[in-house]
C-alpha cells in the first residue's frame, strides 16, 4: 500500500526581483528619465516544477529580466507611466505563456527631478536631475487571466513608502487608557515624525493584449493621482492639529478618496518614531520643564517605534 501523501502544493509564485532600469526618452533636446526597480512574479500550473521537479514549465531569470529589458526599452509606449508599464508587462506574461494564469508586477519609482535653472526662458534644466526625496512611487500590478486569455482583468494599487515627515509642535496625546501598566504622560505638545507608507488601491479594470497596446485603458487621470497623494498626505501632515497618529491619518486618507474618483481604499501604515526629551540636570540644564513641551534637545530613537496602520473605503452606492 502506497502511502497517502501528508501534503500538497496549496500557493506557489515565482519570478524576478530588484531588476534595476533606467530609461532616457528623448523628446529632442528635452529629456525624460525614469529609474525603476521591477518585480515580476509568476502564478499558473507550475505545479510540476516543485513536485516532480520539471522544470520545462519553468522561464529562467534571465530571461524574465530580458523580457523586462526589452519592454522597456523597445516595445512598451507607456514606460515614463509605472502604473501602465507594469500592466503592459504582466499582460504580456499572461498572454504569450499558456500555463501562466497570473502575473503580479511591482515597480518602485525613484526620485529624479529637474534642477532648477534661470536659462532663457527656461526654469528647469532639459536634462541635468537631481535626488529630490528617498520616498518612492511603487506601483503593484495584478493581470489575472484566469477567467480567459480575452477576459484579462487588472487590479491596481499605487502609493508611497519611506516619506519622512517630522512637524515639531502641532501634535498632543492625551485621554488614554491608563492602568497598572501605563507609564506614558499625557502631552498637549510634542514632536510627531513618521515614516509614511501609502498604499491605494483602484477598482479592477477589463484589460486587452499587448498586441492592442493602444486600446490598454486606465480607469483614472493617472498622471495627476500620485502627485495629488503626497501633496494631501504631506499639508494634512503640516496643518492637522494632531490629536494623534491615528486621528491625522484618517484625515490625510480622507482627502485622497475625496479628490481622487477612482480610488476605492486608501491604507496608511504609519511608525510614531520616537523622540525623548534628554534629562540634563547633570550637567545643570533644565531640558524638562514643564515636562516635555519645553524641551529643546531630544533623543532621536530608531526601534522601538510606535505603528499605525489603517485602511480607509469609498462608501459603495
Ligand atoms: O498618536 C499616538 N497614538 C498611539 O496609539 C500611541 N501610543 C503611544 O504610546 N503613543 C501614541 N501616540
Amino acid at each position: 500500500m502506497p502511502n497517502k501523501p501528508l501534503s500538497s502544493l496549496t500557493a506557489a509564485r515565482y519570478g524576478k526581483a530588484k531588476v534595476r532600469v533606467f530609461r532616457i526618452v528623448r523628446q529632442d533636446k528635452w529629456h525624460h528619465i525614469v529609474e525603476y526597480n521591477v518585480e515580476a512574479l509568476l502564478e499558473g500550473d507550475l505545479e510540476s516544477s516543485y513536485t516532480e521537479a520539471d522544470n520545462s514549465v519553468v522561464r529562467v531569470f534571465t530571461s524574465l529580466i530580458r523580457v523586462i529589458r526589452r519592454y522597456l526599452a523597445k516595445i512598451s509606449p507607456y514606460i515614463l507611466n509605472p502604473e501602465k508599464f507594469a500592466l503592459h508587462l504582466g499582460t504580456f506574461f499572461v498572454s504569450k505563456y499558456a500555463h501562466i494564469h497570473k502575473a503580479f508586477v511591482t515597480i518602485e519609482q525613484l526620485r529624479w527631478a529637474r534642477i532648477p535653472v534661470e536659462k532663457g526662458n527656461l526654469k528647469e534644466h532639459p536634462h541635468a536631475f537631481y535626488r529630490d526625496g528617498d520616498d518612492k512611487r511603487v506601483v503593484k500590478v495584478e493581470v489575472d487571466a484566469s477567467k480567459g486569455k480575452d477576459k484579462l482583468v487588472g487590479r491596481v494599487s499605487a502609493g508611497i513608502s519611506d516619506l519622512l515627515v517630522l512637524k515639531s509642535t502641532g501634535s498632543k496625546f492625551e485621554g488614554f487608557i491608563r492602568d497598572e501598566y501605563t507609564t506614558l504622560v499625557e502631552v498637549d505638545d510634542r514632536i510627531f515624525s513618521t515614516s509614511v507608507d501609502l498604499e491605494y488601491t483602484f477598482s479592477e479594470i477589463a484589460l486587452k493584449a499587448p498586441g492592442d497596446a493602444g486600446k490598454l485603458q486606465f480607469v483614472a487621470p493617472e498622471q495627476e493621482v500620485p502627485e495629488r497623494a503626497r501633496r494631501a498626505t504631506l499639508e494634512v501632515f503640516a496643518e492637522d492639529e494632531s490629536a494623534s497618529v491615528q486621528a491625522t491619518l484618517y484625515k490625510m486618507a480622507q482627502r485622497i478618496i475625496a479628490e481622487n474618483v477612482h480610488i476605492q481604499t486608501v491604507t496608511y501604515t504609519l511608525p510614531n518614531k520616537h523622540y525623548i526629551p534628554v534629562d540634563m540636570k547633570y550637567i545643570g540644564v533644565d531640558n524638562l520643564t514643564p515636562y516635555l513641551s519645553k524641551a529643546e534637545v531630544f533623543t532621536p530613537v530608531a526601534a522601538p517605534s510606535g505603528l499605525i496602520s489603517a485602511t480607509i473605503s469609498r462608501k459603495q452606492g
